[in-house]
């Protein structure tokens, strides 16, 4: 069964479906709030203006080892934030800035999402201003840049980043182009109708190919994408790019590439190239673009400026991605991107952003991101920092004072906000203030993720992100007697992370964790260790199956015991079978039904609430394995009951065993979870690679051979994928790396189903 934190009512952009993990989302189109996207430019004062148009909300999002840390760490630099650069994995042992956890810093890898605030002046205008020695300061953008992990298993922090930023930076490597974790976080950004530019970065590698990347955005994500740029030099001898939209080169010089140099000229071997790929530029925007279809039409040229309102426009709308390129480890073309977000990058108010008004029936409202205006703010992330919970949130509307009082809609309580802070991963800054459109932090705050806070005056919530179901489970043991550090750091992981389940088996009395991947659930064990000193044993990590029925079967049961003391009378009729999941009228997936059909009272009415319970608690353990039942409706259509001995307690005991009769007998099946499984890895392990996929009964949909590397995509049992990270590295000599993602839950084969309930029972026997 789902159990869904979402309204999915209220999400941003009322057509946006979804369809993730088997489930489909869609919220409804009755559900239009109150202003219209067009006033809330209306409603905002030129005070309010000036200062949102100078704000971006940013994430950046790509596949695993894009790149992404090592380019927000020149973000960083360049910004002033840092004072040098340190690489992810680097001999400095300092770590990436924004991998601020020594696990992330260990493994290489992102695996908490970072919020930093940084400045930016568009580098024409410091160089400029700089030039005037500062007669002219430049207008500063503030830029809030969460980065974002890449890793599957973390996917709730993708998640998380994309339900409160305005906009995002796609970084695509050079070599590999869209691969299958792009493939989820394109799927994600769509979600949240969230813009973006495209940065390929790593086009110092050997066999770096923007054009066939640049190819495949256009096919594999379908957005319409043309290159803004082009690069001047190749692989190890790439220098810099050219800026196509104003014909001129950029260059990076200095130690770490802080010195940006726009020349006039373009260098010679490439006017033809910029020539071409200014046209092709043109030309797909003529296709997207009104303004730039009529210049086409008239044979005009546009001019730069003309170009730049044509993306801006055509990027806010989500019809284009411009393209921009360069290596952020060899220190090229970051600085551009920074530009591109400032100028093709939404402001605050140019996003909708929708609550729903609990005091109006949930009536869906625009929030406006005026400072007047009551306030609205949802809390997106929780962290345990050195100082208490750090909460981290996002201002829709009003302002977030220090020193004033919040009233969390959620949990009901007014909480004071006494500290209030701006996070550069992580440290942080103090500040008073956190204004509409702004990303801020408070200490000591109480609450979960998801959370909304208003000043009280307004009941609105903002909509939830959605929450997949976790696939994967692992029984935990603390070694040690005492047991309070291992609570409290369950709690909080609970707290941080709503993908990440804990549970307590009624019969084994064992924890059980589930979470979204071996990854993932190894991550939280380890972070126990560390952070709160408790060594685990953990069991062996177990596949959430399903199970489920395939006939329809009636149902006739009498619950009666009527020797010595209170009697117990409860009969109940009807039949259950198989239903499809739907989607219920807020939007909700729903997998199981009760429906009571009983006319003349043969059940009285107060007894129907406890057949219902007792259903909906059978679910939770089914009988084959005791794993969740699915796609089950469950119709009552008569019964009897008994004047005095009748009660809750006997209808819920005749519902639960008529129902486990009827289950039994309705050919029940076993459902596993089906991966999407892509692989990467070198031509030459291709062989062996695609055995051992044949091996863990997968089925290859898609395949694609390059010069050096292959990719495929594979569709296998996850019950097939354990130890598959080991494994891969063996066959690939540790150069080969995969990613998976749950699909659909299918029937399991025969065998697996035999062999998973002898176990079962064998369990039970113990
Ligand atoms: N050649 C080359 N290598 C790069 C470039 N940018 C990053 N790398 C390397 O690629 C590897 C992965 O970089 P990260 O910055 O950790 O990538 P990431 O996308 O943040 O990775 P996750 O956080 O694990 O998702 C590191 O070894 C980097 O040094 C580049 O422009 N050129």
């Amino acid at each position: 069964m789902l159990k869904l934190p979402i309204r999915q009512l209220a999400t941003r952009f009322p057509q946006t479906c979804r369809n993730i993990l088997g489930c489909r989302f869609a919220t409804t189109d009755t559900a239009k709030p109150e202003e219209s996207e067009a006033s809330v430019q209306s409603q905002l004062s030129e005070n309010d203006m000036k200062r949102l148009n100078h704000i971006r909300n940013i994430g950046i999002s790509a596949h695993i080892d894009s790149g992404k840390t090592t380019f927000t760490e020149r973000v960083l630099f360049y910004t002033g934030r840092i004072k040098d650069i340190h690489e992810v994995r680097g001999k400095d042992n300092v770590g990436a800035k924004m991998d601020s956890m020594e696990l992330e810093r260990e493994k290489g890898i992102t695996i908490q999402s970072a919020a930093t605030y940084c400045t930016w002046s568009r580098t024409l205008d410091q160089i400029q201003s700089e030039k005037q020695q500062g007669n002219q300061t430049p207008q500063e953008y503030s830029v809030n840049i969460i980065d974002t992990p890449g890793h599957i298993d973390f996917t709730i922090e993708v998640e998380r980043a994309l339900r409160v930023l305005d906009g995002a930076v796609l970084v695509l490597c050079a070599v590999s182009g869209v691969q299958s974790q792009t493939i989820t976080v394109d799927r994600q950004m769509r979600r949240y109708n969230v813009p973006r530019v495209s940065f390929i970065n790593k086009m110092d590698r050997m066999g770096a190919d923007p054009w066939k990347v640049i190819q495949q955005i256009n096919t594999k994500l379908k957005i319409p994408a043309a290159a803004v740029q082009i690069p001047i030099g190749s692989e190890s001898e790439m220098k810099g790019v050219v800026d196509l939209i104003h014909m001129r080169a950029i260059y990076n010089h200095g130690e770490k590439g802080e010195k940006v140099e726009f020349a006039d000229t373009i260098p010679e071997n490439l006017q033809g190239l910029a020539q071409e790929k200014r046209s092709v530029l043109i030309e797909k925007l003529a296709d997207l673009d009104e303004h730039i279809a009529d210049m086409y039409v008239m044979e005009e040229t546009p001019s730069s400026e003309q170009l730049v309102q044509a993306i801006r426009r055509t990027t806010l709308a989500r019809k284009f991605t411009p393209v921009l390129m360069g290596s952020a480890l060899s220190n090229i073309g970051v600085q551009p991107v920074l530009d591109a977000v400032c100028d093709y990058l939404p402001a605050p108010y140019e996003v909708e952003n929708v609550a729903l008004n609990a005091a109006e029936a949930e009536k869906p409202v625009t929030l406006i991101p005026s400072s007047t205006k009551p306030l609205v703010a949802l809390a997106f992330k929780l962290e345990e920092g050195r100082f208490g919970q750090l909460t981290y949130l996002r201002v829709y509307q009003g302002s977030l004072k220090r020193g004033g009082y919040l009233y969390n809609v959620n949990s009901t309580k007014r909480i004071k906000v006494s500290r209030l802070v701006r996070m550069h991963s992580n440290d942080m800054e103090e500040v008073e203030e956190t204004g509409a459109g702004g990303i801020g932090a408070m200490f000591g705050i109480e609450c979960a993720s998801g959370d909304t806070f208003t000043d009280g005056s307004v009941h609105y919530t903002m909509s939830s992100m959605f929450v997949p179901e976790p696939v994967i489970s692992l029984s935990l043991k603390p070694k040690s007697k005492d047991t309070s550090n291992f609570s409290k750091a369950l709690n909080r992981f609970q707290r941080e992370d709503p993908t990440f389940r804990v549970k307590l088996d009624a019969e084994s009395k064992e924890t059980i964790i589930s979470g979204m991947g071996e990854l993932h659930l190894e991550v939280y064990v380890e972070r126990m260790r560390r952070e709160y000193r408790v060594e685990c044993d953990t069991g062996k990590p177990r596949v959430a199956f399903r199970e489920s029925l395939t006939k329809k079967v009636p149902f006739s049961y009498l619950h009666k015991k009527q020797s010595g003391g209170a009697g117990q009378y409860a009969k109940v009729e009807g039949y259950i079978e198989y239903m499809d999941a739907k989607e219920d009228d807020a939007g909700n997936v729903v997998d199981f039904e009760f429906i009571n059909k009983v006319t003349g009272g043969a059940v009285p009415s107060q007894y129907i609430p406890a057949c219902e319970k007792a259903f909906r608690e059978s679910l939770e353990k089914g009988f084959l394995i005791g794993h969740p039942i699915k796609n089950c409706r469950f119709v009552l259509e008569d019964g009897a009951y008994h004047p005095v001995d009748s009660s809750e307690l006997a209808f819920r005991m005749a519902t639960i065993t008529a129902f486990r009769g009827a289950f039994l007998q309705a050919d029940p099946i076993i459902l596993e979870p089906i991966m999407n499984v892509s692989i990467t890895a070198p031509v030459e392990h291709q062989g062996a690679v695609i055995g051992n996929v044949d091996k863990r009964k997968g089925t290859i949909v898609d395949s694609d051979i390059g010069e050096e590397e292959f990719s495929l995509l594979a569709e296998v049992p996850l019950n097939n994928m354990f130890s598959y990270s080991s494994d891969i590295r063996a066959l690939t000599k540790g150069k080969g790396e995969f990613t998976m993602e749950f699909m659909k839950y299918l029937p399991a084969p025969r065998y697996v189903q035999k062999d998973l309930i002898t176990e079962y029972n064998k369990q039970q026997q113990k």
